[in-house]
């Protein structure tokens, strides 16, 4: 007897470097086949592509054909990996970086794509990680402290340099003409389905942590004319019914089943946030459950039934993460991107030619080389902010520092340092939280990070908990494949869905003790140096950043 061929879901990942397409099993989240598309562009940090023309300090952006590519070759390579025909298909659904925004004409055209705006750097799309707005952030907290806006204090009373709001304020001030011709200024993340879909949808996530959507609406038209005369009508530009996560947003256009491999009218789910969609993959979607999605950056997502005001963290949206609860955000701006600065500047060309010899990352060789020693062994405290902060502090103009350094530290040494940086960052996020009256009861980890275990247990030791595993290497493609069950009918909401398709690995890391209370000892140095340099103890580190110049390499 036949049996039909299993339902499927496609979730499509766009993280910062490349995007990730996963075929999953309906019945019980089994990964049937993933395909990676890079960026054929990457980040664009320096020069604009085309022209060339030299981008300042603190600027990142995107090319949107790069994730049409994504569309085109990684869906169709997943497809063929998994041996599934476009029939089985019940859903798609996708996730991307936030806040990742682009301006856009009234049918979704891009405006780095329009006639003569191709060489003007506003008309890109700005990644999350670009900082060059942080003068707009200040100014924006600034104008809602003196007002009084109540929405502030649902992001921890600081708006982050890296959302909708400074980075549009940005473009207006330096080029209003891209600003004018913005009619619509949009997330990634509803942008691709708009791809998908042929027609615009905005989903509730960006628009409550990224876009300043709280109680039902947007920031008013006085306070935004506090900004800018001509910044009185931005909202106007993202008004749009927002979509609750999970549920459809249309079906697959004509041309995007050509684009994709797959079946005209397929289901399409709401855009989401490649972090927030992650909880749906980990099942950690109960109250007090902290997923840390960690990559390049890290995000701390968590669902409470408690309302506070938590000092620095991202946000708090009701229905942010799954219907019915308040969803937190907090994150690390910079996590493996400050260990791949560490990779590019503290490696010499011996240790790159032994990471060849020996066939592993030069991430794994330094891990291997600075692993044996003890707690405290290298004499060092490091602040992981080579990145800037993105919580507790919400300063991207703060830099890294590295405490302790003699002709003796070796390039693992500073490795490991900043290694346990990024978990004593970890650690005041989640004191934050508890500080503030939101338990966090349970830590899962999930992202690209997990492949470095002694990182992990690095993590156990100084967050003195123990650590649960995403048991998938796919967490966000897996969360958003479950989001497409959910569109697609095939269960009744993100909870059933997570509970049946969704992976955990329960405590998979143990703290040790002797070497949780080593760390303690060391956190307390950690803390004194971030309250001395983040909390104005020592403005010096704004101080240098307003010497830096371009780069001219
Ligand atoms: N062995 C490793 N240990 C620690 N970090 C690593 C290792 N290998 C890669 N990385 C870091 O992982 C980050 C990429 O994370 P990943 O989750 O794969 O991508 P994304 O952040 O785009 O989702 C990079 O910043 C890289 O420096
Ligand atoms: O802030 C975010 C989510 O709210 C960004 O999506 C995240 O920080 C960047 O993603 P990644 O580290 O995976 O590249």
């Amino acid at each position: 007897m036949t049996t039909d061929p299993p339902a499927v879901t496609v979730g499509v990942d766009f993280g910062t470097l490349s995007g990730r397409a996963l075929v999953v099993a309906v019945e019980d989240g089994r990964e049937l086949g993933t395909a990676v598309h890079e960026y054929t562009h990457g980040v664009v940090e320096s020069a604009l592509p085309g022209s060339g023309s030299r981008l300042p300090p603190d600027w990142a952006l995107q090319v949107p054909q790069d994730w049409r590519d994504v569309l085109r070759f990684a869906v169709p390579r997943a497809l063929a990996a998994a041996g599934v025909r476009p029939e089985q298909v019940v859903g798609i659904a996708t996730d991307f970086t936030a806040c990742t925004v682009l301006p856009v004409t009234s049918d979704g055209t891009p405006l780095s794509e329009v006639a003569g705006f191709a060489e003007r750097p506003h008309a890109f799309a700005k990644l999350w990680k670009h900082h060059a707005a942080q003068p707009e952030a200040d100014e924006i907290v600034r104008a809602a402290e003196e007002s009084g806006q109540g929405w502030l204090g649902r992001y921890g009373g600081k708006i982050s340099s890296e959302w909708q709001y400074a980075k549009a304020l940005q473009v207006l001030r330096e080029d209003p003409g891209v600003y004018a011709a913005a009619e619509r200024w949009i997330e990634a993340a509803d942008w691709i389905v708009w791809q998908l879909t042929g027609e615009e949808n905005r989903n509730l996530c960006t628009a409550g942590y990224k876009g300043i959507h709280q109680d039902g609406g947007y920031p008013d038209a006085g306070f935004l004319a506090l900004l800018h005369p001509d910044f009185v009508d931005f909202t106007a530009k993202l008004e749009f019914p927002l979509s609750q996560l999970g549920t459809a947003a249309g079906k697959l256009s004509a041309q995007a089943a050509a684009l994709t491999g797959l079946r005209e009218g397929t289901v399409v789910a709401v855009g989401n946030v490649d972090a927030h969609v992650t909880s749906a993959a980990a099942r950690a979607l109960e109250p007090g459950h902290m997923l840390a999605i960690m990559g390049t950056s890290t995000c701390h997502i968590m669902n409470s039934d408690v309302l506070a005001e938590v000092p620095g963290m991202c946000g708090v949206v009701r229905d942010g993460v799954v219907p019915g609860l308040w969803g937190y955000e907090a994150g690390q701006s910079g996590v493996g991107d400050v260990l791949a600065w560490a990779v590019r500047t503290c490696a010499p060309h011996e240790y790159v030619a032994e990471a060849r010899r020996v066939g592993v990352s030069v991430h794994e060789l330094l891990t291997r080389k600075a692993a044996a020693q003890p707690v405290g062994g290298h004499g060092l405290v490091a602040l992981d902010w080579h990145s800037g902060n993105r919580s507790v502090l919400v300063d991207h103009h703060l830099s890294g520092l590295i405490l302790g350094l003699t002709l003796d530290t070796r390039p693992e040494d500073i490795y490991r340092a900043l290694v346990e940086a990024t978990a004593f960052g970890t650690r005041m996020i989640i004191e934050a939280f508890e500080a503030s009256g939101v338990p966090v009861e349970q830590f899962t980890a999930a992202g690209g990070l997990l492949k470095n275990t002694f990182l992990m247990q690095t993590y156990a030791d100084v967050l003195g908990r123990p650590i649960n595993l995403l048991a998938s290497e796919q967490g966000p493609a897996l969360g958003a494949a479950i989001h497409a069950a959910v569109a697609a009918g095939a269960y009744p909401d993100i909870r059933s869905a997570s509970a049946a398709m969704g992976r955990i690995e329960r405590s998979v890391y143990v703290p040790d003790p002797a070497r949780v209370a080593a760390y303690d000892r060391l956190y307390a140095e950690y803390r004194t140096l971030h309250d001395h340099f983040g909390r104005g103890g020592n403005d010096v580190m704004h101080r240098l950043r307003a010497l830096r110049t371009a780069r001219e390499s």
